[in-house]
């Protein structure tokens, strides 16, 4: 099948990520004993409908990808990115936030917090087609496709740093692992899997975020994408984002 995407009048190819670049990540061992080595996403990134938008989102440190996850199964877990977390920005205790939209499909967002190497916090996010949903500071996260469908999503990120997939693969994965059906199970070869927290995709109107509305439409607004270059000035997202207000039942698939 082809992959090719068309973006801003111009065929782009993607990046693919293989069973063989996150082995190290996946539940079912049995399973990857004898796995094929699929491709598992394509990440199309670094992308501008027009010169005039490529200049702003390089004037402001910024980065436009779009990923596209297909239907899939490692086995007894559902189709999921390898995860990464962000370095630190300076010494500001803080690490590159991030945000995403789901362009078509599901996508369940899977966030996870470490403090001094412990993991104290884990979130599920489940976001439709149009939901937004921000990374904030300090976390690392993993995309889970639960669906039968093809999950296409952008983000928003910062162009100034590399991801980070060390703690993740030394860890054999996140902290819970998603199995066909939906049920979650606590990754046995990390130290420390706090109780899932399931909250709300982070539709926030303050930072410009329309419902039916593509945040790519954001290069027209992008002082209100500072946060992800500057999230120290703003420790109000973070807080609203990370909410026990936002609380949800978890998700029926
Ligand atoms: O780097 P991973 O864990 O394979 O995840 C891929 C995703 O991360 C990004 O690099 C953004 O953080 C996207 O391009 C892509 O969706």
């Amino acid at each position: 099948m082809d992959r090719t995407l068309e973006f801003g009048g111009k065929q782009i190819e993607p990046d693919v990520r293989r069973l063989s670049d996150m082995r190290e990540v996946i539940y079912d061992i049995d399973w990857l004993k004898s796995a094929p080595d699929e491709i598992l996403y394509y990440m199309y990134r670094d992308l501008a409908m027009s010169r005039q938008d490529r200049s702003i989102i390089l004037d402001h440190g910024l980065r436009y990808d779009i990923t596209v996850i297909p239907p899939g199964r490692l086995g007894s877990e559902y189709v999921k990115t390898a995860g990464h977390y962000h370095p630190e920005i300076g010494n500001t205790g803080m690490t590159y936030p991030e945000v995403y939209e789901v362009l078509h499909g599901t996508a369940h967002y899977l966030l996870q917090r470490c403090d001094e190497g412990r993991i104290v916090d884990v979130v599920l996010i489940e976001a439709h087609e149009g939901d937004k949903v921000i990374i904030p500071p300090n976390y690392g996260h993993v995309t889970i496709n639960p669906s039968n469908k093809e999950l296409k999503m952008a983000n928003w990120v910062s162009r100034n740093f590399s991801s980070i997939y060390e703690p993740y693969k030394k860890c054999g994965g996140a902290a819970y692992f998603e199995l066909a059906g939906g049920k979650m199970v606590r990754n046995g070869r990390c130290d420390h899997q706090p109780d899932l927290r399931y909250l709300k995709p982070s539709n926030i109107g303050k930072v410009g975020f329309a419902k039916g509305r593509e945040m790519y439409g954001l290069v027209r607004d992008i002082e209100k994408l500072g946060y992800l270059n500057s999230p120290g000035e703003y420790q109000w997202l973070w807080d609203e984002v990370l909410s026990d207000k936002n609380r949800v039942n978890a998700p029926i698939l």
